[in-house]
This record gives structure tokens, C-alpha cells and sequence, in this order.
């Protein structure tokens, strides 16, 4: 994937005087006696972009999972709004997630047995709105995606980044103030991911969503305006992508420091 112009504007637009929205503070998880997080702290503000980076098993997604509430942490807090997400009940958590926060995976995982358009519409179903407003809404974030002509279709006749685009659609619905997304262009091509990343960068801007996309892809970082990269289950650096001229630079500054140091193996290794 080659950077562009359209992400060196979104990456130049930092937001230091936005509020933050979302705190993690000292969090801990373990998979039974596996470590996943041993102390990971980040504060995301309104509008940022962030990319948590990191080789293979540091805990990106467990990182962004106990951010976005699915997984709660051992120890440690997130705060989202000045309420504490790591000690609501699980249905306080799956409302928040309903409203607020709005998750997105690799696969989209659309249900099949709907069409796109209801797709997108389902988180405003779940939430009580009416079937004709919230199919709407759902056909006017299609068109925002580009693909509001594909709103009468199933999801299998869609190609992958038709179908990952109504994905974001429908994570986006709901007016998030934070969106989390793991390897969202994964499964796609480089064009495909590439201009995923560019309509969402550009909704999220638009929206002042704030973004946390987690990535092992150094052209999928260099879309953020900060990177948030992990080591074995501690943050290694936090800090702005510091992109003034972010077309021009193939990946993002910490990226660069992997491939100096070259100690982390699993990361070439997923390059392949
Ligand atoms: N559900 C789980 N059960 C057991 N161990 C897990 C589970 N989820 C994560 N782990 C372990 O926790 C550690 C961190 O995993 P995590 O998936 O957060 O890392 P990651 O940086 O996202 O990795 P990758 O880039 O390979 O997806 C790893 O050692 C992993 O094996």
C-alpha cells in the first residue's frame, strides 16, 4: 500500500487541544499464566487517529479490547466519559458499545442473512429506533462509504472491500466517539485497504470520531496522527507520527526502529 496525499492531510491534522475521551491506566491482563498487558497506560483524544503497533503477541488486541470493554483487564481502569468501562456489568458494557463505541474486526462479520442496507441499520434496530429511519440512516452511511447502490444486495455478493466497507458503515452508524478496529483492511488487496483507510480516516475527521486502528502494517500506521507501540505487554513509545511530510515517507518512525533493530523476528516474520 502506498501512502497518498488524501492520508498525508489526514495524517498532518493533529488534535492536541481536543479533549481526551478515553483513558487506560496501569491495565493488566492475563490468558490463564500468559501474560497479555503487564501495565499499559494511553489516553486518546476527540478526533485522533491512533495506531497501536507492536510484533506479534505484545497485545494489541487485547489492548484495544479492554479499551473498547469487550475483555476486562485484571488490574487497571478505562475511563471513557468519566465513566469507569473496566468495572460496568457486561450489559452496561454492551450498551456503551451499542451508543458510544463502535468496534470493527479483520472480517466484518455481516450477517448473511441480511441485506447490507439492514446490515448497517441493525445497531440502530438494537438501540430501538424505527425500521424506516434507521434504514435511512443506514442507506445515507452506505453512500458515505460509496457503496449506497449496494444497499438491496446479501453480503456474499459483495467483494471483500465492499463488504468491509459496509462493515465500517455499520460500525459507524451509531455516531461513535470512538471507533476500534483490529487489522481492519487485513483481508484486503492494497487498493482496497488503501482506500478503506482513506474513507475512514476522512468520515472520522468529519465526525470528530476518534479512531484506534490496531495494525502490524507499517503503511497502515502512517494513516494515524499518533502511534501507540507495544513490546511484550508495555508501551515502547507513544507519540506523534510527526508526518509534515507523510507522503513522501513509506512507513511510520517507529516502524523504522523495528526494522533497525531487527530483534523482534515475528514481525519479518509476518511480513513474509
Ligand atoms: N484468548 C486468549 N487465550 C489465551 N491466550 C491469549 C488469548 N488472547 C491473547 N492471548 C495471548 O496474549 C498475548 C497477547 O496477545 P494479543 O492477541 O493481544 O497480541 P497481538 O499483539 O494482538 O498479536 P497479533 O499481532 O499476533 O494479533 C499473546 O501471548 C497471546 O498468545
Amino acid at each position: 500500500m502506498t501512502p497518498t496525499a488524501a492520508h498525508a492531510e489526514t495524517s498532518d491534522a493533529a488534535t492536541p487541544d481536543a479533549p481526551t475521551v478515553l483513558t487506560g491506566t496501569d491495565l493488566v491482563r492475563a490468558f490463564g499464566k500468559t501474560p497479555a498487558l503487564r501495565g499499559v497506560s494511553c489516553a486518546v483524544r476527540a478526533g485522533e487517529i491512533v495506531a497501536i503497533t507492536g510484533p506479534s503477541g505484545s497485545g494489541k488486541s487485547t489492548l484495544l479490547l479492554c479499551l473498547a470493554g469487550v475483555l476486562v483487564p485484571d488490574a487497571g481502569e478505562v475511563n471513557f466519559g468519566g465513566q469507569q468501562i473496566s468495572r460496568m456489568s457486561e450489559s452496561e458494557r454492551s450498551r456503551l458499545r451499542r451508543t458510544d463505541l463502535g468496534v470493527l474486526f479483520q472480517f466484518g462479520q455481516l450477517v448473511p442473512e441480511l441485506t447490507v442496507e439492514e446490515n448497517v441499520a441493525l445497531p440502530l434496530l438494537l438501540g430501538g429506533a424505527r425500521r424506516k429511519a434507521a434504514l435511512r440512516s443506514a442507506s445515507e452511511w452506505l453512500d458515505r462509504f460509496g457503496v449506497a447502490d449496494l444497499g438491496e444486495r446479501y453480503p456474499g455478493e459483495l467483494s471483500g472491500g465492499q463488504q468491509q466497507r459496509a462493515a465500517v458503515a455499520r460500525a459507524l452508524v451509531t455516531e461513535p466517539r470512538v471507533l476500534f478496529a483490529d487489522e481492519p483492511t487485513g483481508a484486503l488487496d492494497s487498493l482496497a485497504g488503501e482506500q478503506l483507510l482513506t474513507q475512514l480516516t476522512r468520515v472520522a475527521k468529519e465526525n470528530g470520531t476518534a479512531v484506534l486502528i490496531v495494525t502490524h502494517e507499517a503503511q497502515v500506521a502512517a494513516y494515524a496522527q499518533r502511534e501507540i507501540a507495544l513490546w511484550d505487554g508495555t508501551v515502547a513509545d507513544d507519540g506523534l507520527t510527526s508526518a509534515p511530510t507523510a507522503g513522501a515517507r513509506p512507513g511510520s518512525r517507529l516502524f523504522a526502529e523495528y526494522d533497525d533493530s531487527q530483534p523482534v523476528g515475528t514481525f519479518d516474520d509476518e511480513k513474509g
